[in-house]
C-alpha cells in the first residue's frame, strides 16, 4: 500500500495537503485544475521533492531517507523520457543498469521488452527516429525492465491522437498488469480517467483527496469537480 500520511507541500502561494491510500495494484486516476498541484504530488511520491510535513511510506516503510533511484516506484513524464543520443535499446536498457556492460542474458531481456512493447526491429533507432507513441513504447519497456512496483505518470500521452491514446493506455494497463504494479495518472482527460478505471484522486483548493471510484465521481461530481469538469 502507498500511504501519504499528513504530508503537507508548501510554496510561496501554494500549499497541497495530502492523507490518503492506495492499493497496491490499483489503477489510479489524478484529475484536478491547472496549478492544483498534481505534478507536485506525483513529485514528492516519487521523492523529487520532500513534504514539509507528514510522510510518505510504500508497504509501511517511509520512503523519505530513499533518494528518487531508490525509490520502488519508475515515472513517465509526457517529455523528456528518453536520452536523445542513445538507441532506443540502450535507453529501454536503462531499466536494468544505469551503466556497466550487459550481460547475454540481460540483452535478451531488453530485446524481449522491445518486442513485448511492439518495437521489434526498432532496437537501433534514435528517438528522433522515433514517431510520439514509439518514443512512449520506449519508455515502456524500460519500466517493464525495472519491474518497480510503483507507475507513476504525468500526462505521458497528452501529445498524441486519441486512437493511439487509448492504445497506449491499453498498454499501461497490460505491462502494469505483468509487473503487479499500482498506477497513477495524472490526466487532463476525464476520459482518460473512465479509460484507465479504478478510481480517482482529485486535486483541488490545496488538498488531494483520498481516492473514489472514477465512474462514479465523474457521474456525480461534487460541486468542486462538476466546476473543474464544466469549466
Ligand atoms: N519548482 C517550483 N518552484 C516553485 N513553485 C512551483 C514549482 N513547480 C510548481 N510550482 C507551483 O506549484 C503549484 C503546483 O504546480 P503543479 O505543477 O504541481 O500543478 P499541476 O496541477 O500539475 O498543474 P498542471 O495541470 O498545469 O500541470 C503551481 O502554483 C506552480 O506554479
Amino acid at each position: 500500500m502507498l500511504t501519504l500520511e499528513g504530508v503537507e507541500i508548501r510554496r510561496p502561494g501554494f500549499a497541497l495537503a495530502a492523507d490518503l491510500a492506495i492499493e497496491n495494484g490499483a489503477r489510479v486516476s489524478v484529475l484536478g485544475p491547472s496549478g492544483a498541484g498534481k505534478s507536485t504530488l506525483l513529485s514528492a511520491i516519487a521523492g523529487f521533492l520532500l513534504p514539509d510535513a507528514g510522510r510518505v511510506a510504500f508497504d509501511g516503510r517511509d520512503l523519505a531517507p530513499l533518494p528518487p533511484g531508490r525509490r520502488p516506484v519508475s515515472m513517465i513524464f509526457q517529455d523528456g523520457n528518453l536520452f536523445p543520443h542513445l538507441t532506443a535499446f540502450e535507453n529501454a536498457a536503462l531499466g536494468l543498469r544505469l551503466s556497466g556492460r550487459l550481460t547475454r542474458e540481460e540483452r535478451d531481456r531488453v530485446a524481449r521488452s522491445l518486442d513485448r512493447v511492439g518495437l521489434e526491429g526498432l532496437g537501433d533507432r534514435k528517438p528522433g527516429a522515433l514517431s510520439g507513441g514509439q518514443q512512449g513504447r520506449v519508455a515502456l519497456a524500460r519500466i517493464l525492465l525495472r519491474a518497480q512496483p510503483v507507475m507513476l505518470l504525468d500526462e505521458p500521452f497528452a501529445a498524441l491522437g486519441p486512437a493511439l491514446k487509448r492504445r497506449m493506455l491499453a498498454l499501461v494497463d497490460e505491462v502494469a498488469t505483468e509487473i503487479g504494479a499500482t498506477v497513477l495518472m495524472v490526466s487532463h482527460d476525464p476520459q482518460d480517467a473512465r479509460r484507465l478505471g479504478g478510481q480517482t484522486v482529485f486535486v483541488a483548493g490545496g488538498r488531494a483527496h483520498a481516492p473514489a471510484p472514477t465512474a462514479h465521481l465523474l457521474d456525480q461530481p461534487p460541486p468542486a469537480l462538476r466546476t473543474y469538469l464544466e469549466g
